[in-house]
């Protein structure tokens, strides 16, 4: 079988093959008041004999969170993405590390309603039922923003409308966890790419609403979000090129590469701890390699009085 190089992620191996980066969770900013802790005192969930679903999970962030499930005893995961020669790869190395059995690729678009209901389904007949789905496929080309947006958000959309129908305890589920891939481009601007930009923004906001105790209560689904920094991917391949213009795209690829990127390993790692320990409805960064929680300010807080307007 071929593999392809570019898919190829040795960051998961032990001990890492090249700098070692540690992931830094800084607690003193974690915390800000009894009632909006993010995290949970208990483990609110172990990977360990877990179910789980990674989109676009051939590569990358989705790979790299593959191999820390596994590593942490995940009893199956289903990985997809649109390339079939990029996931045959990813489950030969994700076998050849974890053992067989432990996983399975299907190729497949996130825009596509049926293929995500088919991972579900294919998981409830083989495992009897999903713990976790990890969405994660994403692109960044604003010079096809239509799709970008249809990938970005709708995949999102329509992921964690199936987490709630086959996972909800008010469907007869066991409850689980959503997490959203969104990014630090979720919470401030790139304006060199402002479709993706928007996109991210769009999947801050899925997180807030689905993950909202009106849903949590009802669901027992978690839905948290992760927003990455700079990491080295294939993502951030080729940015100058796929933007709306020339410039936008050097814009883009400037804000994206102003730090050194950081490994997906560490991005993995992140997604434990969410996975083990945080709320739902919480967003979390992790950009060069430290992990914060995003305090969303209250927006009576944030606004300051200018006029009071009566109707004429
Ligand atoms: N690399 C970075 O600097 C950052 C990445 N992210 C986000 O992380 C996520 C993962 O991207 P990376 O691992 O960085 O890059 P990547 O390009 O390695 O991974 C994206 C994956 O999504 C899959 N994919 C693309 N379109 C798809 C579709 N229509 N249906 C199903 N799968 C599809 C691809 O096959 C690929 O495996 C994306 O949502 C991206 O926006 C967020 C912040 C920073
Ligand atoms: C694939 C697109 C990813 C977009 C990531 C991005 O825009 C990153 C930009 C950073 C750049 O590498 C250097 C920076 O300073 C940018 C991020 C700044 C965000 C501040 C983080 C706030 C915090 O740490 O809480």
């Amino acid at each position: 079988m071929m593999v392809k190089k570019k898919s190829e992620d040795t960051s998961c191996k032990d001990p890492a093959p090249q700098k070692k980066q540690t992931l830094v969770a800084d607690s003193s900013k974690v915390t800000t008041s009894a009632q909006a802790s993010p995290t949970c005192q208990k483990e609110l969930m172990s990977p360990k004999c877990k179910v789980a679903i990674i989109t676009g999970g051939a590569t990358g962030i989705g790979f790299s969170t593959a191999c820390h499930l596994l590593k942490n005893c995940a009893r199956h995961v289903i990985i997809t993405g649109i390339d079939s020669g990029e996931g045959e790869s990813a489950v030969e190395q994700l076998e050849e590390r974890y053992g067989d059995n432990k996983v399975t690729f299907v190729c497949g678009d996130v825009k596509n309603p049926a293929h995500f209901e088919g991972l579900f389904e294919m998981a409830c007949e083989a495992f009897g039922g999903t713990d976790i789905l990890f969405n994660n496929a994403g692109i960044l080309q604003d010079k096809s923003w239509g799709n970008e947006v249809d990938v970005n958000v709708k995949g999102v959309i329509i992921g964690t409308l199936l987490a709630f129908k086959y996972m909800g305890k008010d469907k007869g589920g066991k409850g689980g966890l959503v997490i959203n891939n969104a990014s630090i481009a979720g919470l401030h601007p790139l304006p060199g790419a402002p479709v993706y930009c928007i996109t991210k923004h769009a999947v801050i906001g899925a997180t807030l609403n689905f993950g909202h105790k009106f849903h949590y209560q009802t669901t027992g689904v978690r839905v948290c979000a992760i927003c990455p920094g700079s990491t080295s991917t294939d993502v951030t391949e080729n940015v100058c090129e796929n933007q709306l213009t020339p410039e936008w795209g050097k814009e883009a690829e400037r804000q994206i590469f102003l730090k050194p990127a950081q490994s997906p390993d560490v991005v993995g790692k992140a997604v434990m701890y969410i996975l083990r320990q945080a709320r739902s409805g919480t967003i979390w960064v992790v950009h060069n390699n430290i992990l914060k929680f995003v305090e969303i300010p209250n927006r009576h807080k944030i606004s300051t009085f200018v006029k009071e307007f009566t109707a004429c």
